[in-house]
């Protein structure tokens, strides 16, 4: 009798970092709709968190072959994991998680048969390869800032990393990111690559990261060819397979409204707090396309002068603000200023955390001033919504550069923290562009649903990459 083939194990394991576990969580999903045999293995600090704030154990209890596994990322249990100290836990998975992965693996029954792996984590590779446990890449950024990180070795052969001085050019073209060479500036790198010296740390873990991906089984990036196609196909030289899935969040939506069994609420994941539905009836009671949505992800720190600075620009351009102060975002301060509070209740409403999607989706809704997080620019790209980009680290910087020289859906507010700018870009993105941008916005907003809707590229990739896995998994 022919031997029944294998089916697949896969081990999913995100970054410890809120929105990587998102987005693979939204792909572990999607796999547990297709019947497939998914662990997903999160950090115990995320994990309990998600616990708290979401409906995710019943969320996923319909899935029969789905299992969570936590791990430690070595961190002390206060540790911020926010802002430029988030980077503290590369050292600590390599040191401390690597050895608890490689066991966790050994002892797991039935065998992984495929890991997907944040491509952030080098050790991933490493440990995989020791067990000779197929790998597959999902990196949770840009097709654009992930060839802008493969590409620093050959800025840094070419003398064009690291900085010259503090009174570098922070406008001089980048010659060495292929297919990039006539809008990318210094200053529109990754902003790990803004050191005097090459063998920074954090520039040396990117570098180092990213150089990994040709290792591995495929790339899966939450992408869509009509949005990086240029940038995709340099990507291709160094790994041929690549799988473009994105907007994930669309095709997890599309993927669940069709599925008959699913009863899967709708309710977002991306809660790391307490949602506050406050926002959706204050939107409510505003006029349609009225609205900027103002929200800088779940890492990034402000100081209190910057605060400062957006609020008095957002109260001077006249404009209604719906805008997130995350409970953990203000350097040295708890919540947000008291004066600022009292001061917004006219034209604004502030929140400590929303469903953001919801809110995007809204018709009161009509400009985003984000800090160019890839989730955030996707979730703007598919609710057809134009941005205002104030990138705070890591690939924001080079996201920022294409939504407004390359996509044309808003403007670029990269390393500029004033009133009077904030001013201005508000009122050209809500009154003087509108249009303009409204246009651009919901153009690609269609060719996204395209993508994601079912026989859509994306969703015909994602189908593939399902099928190669139940592939190596037969062959293992
Ligand atoms: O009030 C809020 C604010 C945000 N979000 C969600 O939180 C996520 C934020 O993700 P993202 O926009 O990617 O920003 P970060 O949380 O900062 O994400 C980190 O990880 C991303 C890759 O996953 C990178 O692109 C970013 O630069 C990096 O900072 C999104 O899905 C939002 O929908 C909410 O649900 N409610
Ligand atoms: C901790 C940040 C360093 C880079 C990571 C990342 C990436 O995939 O390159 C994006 O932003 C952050 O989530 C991670």
């Amino acid at each position: 009798m022919e031997e029944k083939p294998k089916s697949p194990h896969i081990l999913i394991f995100p970054l410890p970092c809120q929105s990587h576990v998102n987005s693979m969580l939204k792909l572990a999903e999607i796999f547990g709709l297709a019947g497939l045999k998914v662990t997903f293995l999160n950090s115990k600090h995320n994990h309990e968190r998600l616990i708290r704030y979401t409906d995710i154990h019943d969320r996923f209890l319909q899935y029969s072959e789905f299992q969570f596994k936590t791990i430690s990322d070595g961190l002390p249990a206060d540790h911020p994991r926010a802002g430029d100290r988030l980077m503290e836990i590369f050292d600590s998975l390599s040191l401390n998680t690597r050895p608890l992965l490689k066991q966790m693996l050994i002892d797991t029954s039935p065998p992984v048969s495929c890991i997907i792996g944040d491509a952030c984590m080098e050790f991933v590779v490493d440990v995989a390869t020791e067990l000779e446990i197929p790998v597959i890449h999902f990196r949770a950024i840009s097709a654009c800032s992930f060839w802008a990180y493969f590409s620093i070795p050959e800025m840094i052969q070419a003398g064009e990393l690291p900085m010259k001085a503090y009174d570098e050019d922070m406008d001089r073209l980048i010659t060495k990111v292929p297919g990039m060479e006539t809008f990318l500036r210094f200053r529109d790198l990754p902003s790990f690559c803004r050191v005097s010296d090459v063998t920074d740390r954090d520039l040396q873990v990117l570098k180092n990261v990213t150089q990994q991906s040709p290792r591995t089984h495929a790339l899966i990036l939450n992408t869509f060819e009509d949005l990086e196609e240029p940038i995709l196909s340099h990507i291709r030289t160094k790994c041929p397979k690549v799988y473009t899935i994105g907007p994930l969040h669309l095709q997890l939506k599309t993927r669940l409204a069709s599925n008959v069994i699913s009863s899967s609420s709708q309710k977002s994941l991306n809660s790391l707090w307490e949602v506050d539905r406050s926002c959706i009836e204050w939107l409510g009671k505003q006029p349609v396309r009225s609205v900027l949505y103002v929200s800088f992800g779940s890492i990034t720190l402000l100081k209190r002068e910057q605060l400062i600075e957006f609020w008095h620009g957002l109260v001077d351009s006249k404009q209604r603000f719906l805008w997130v102060i995350r409970p953990d975002s203000v350097i040295g301060e708890g919540d947000a200023p008291a004066e600022l509070v009292e001061g917004t209740k006219e034209r604004g409403h502030l929140v400590s955390w929303v469903p953001q999607e919801e809110v995007l989706a809204h018709q009161a809704v009509a400009g985003f001033l984000t800090h160019s997080g890839w989730n955030s620019t996707l979730e703007s790209i598919v609710a057809g919504v134009p941005m205002i980009c104030w990138p705070y680290f890591a690939d924001q910087q080079i996201n920022s550069r294409f939504v407004s020289e390359v996509w044309n859906l808003g403007l670029d507010m990269k390393d500029v923290c004033d009133r009077n700018v904030v001013e201005k870009m508000v009122n050209d993105l809500m009154v003087e562009r509108k249009e303009e941008f409204m246009r651009a916005a919901d153009r690609m907003a269609t060719m996204a649903r395209t993508t994601a809707n079912e026989g859509g590229p994306s969703y015909c990739n994602l189908d593939r990459l399902i099928d190669d896995i139940k592939m190596m998994s037969s062959l293992a």
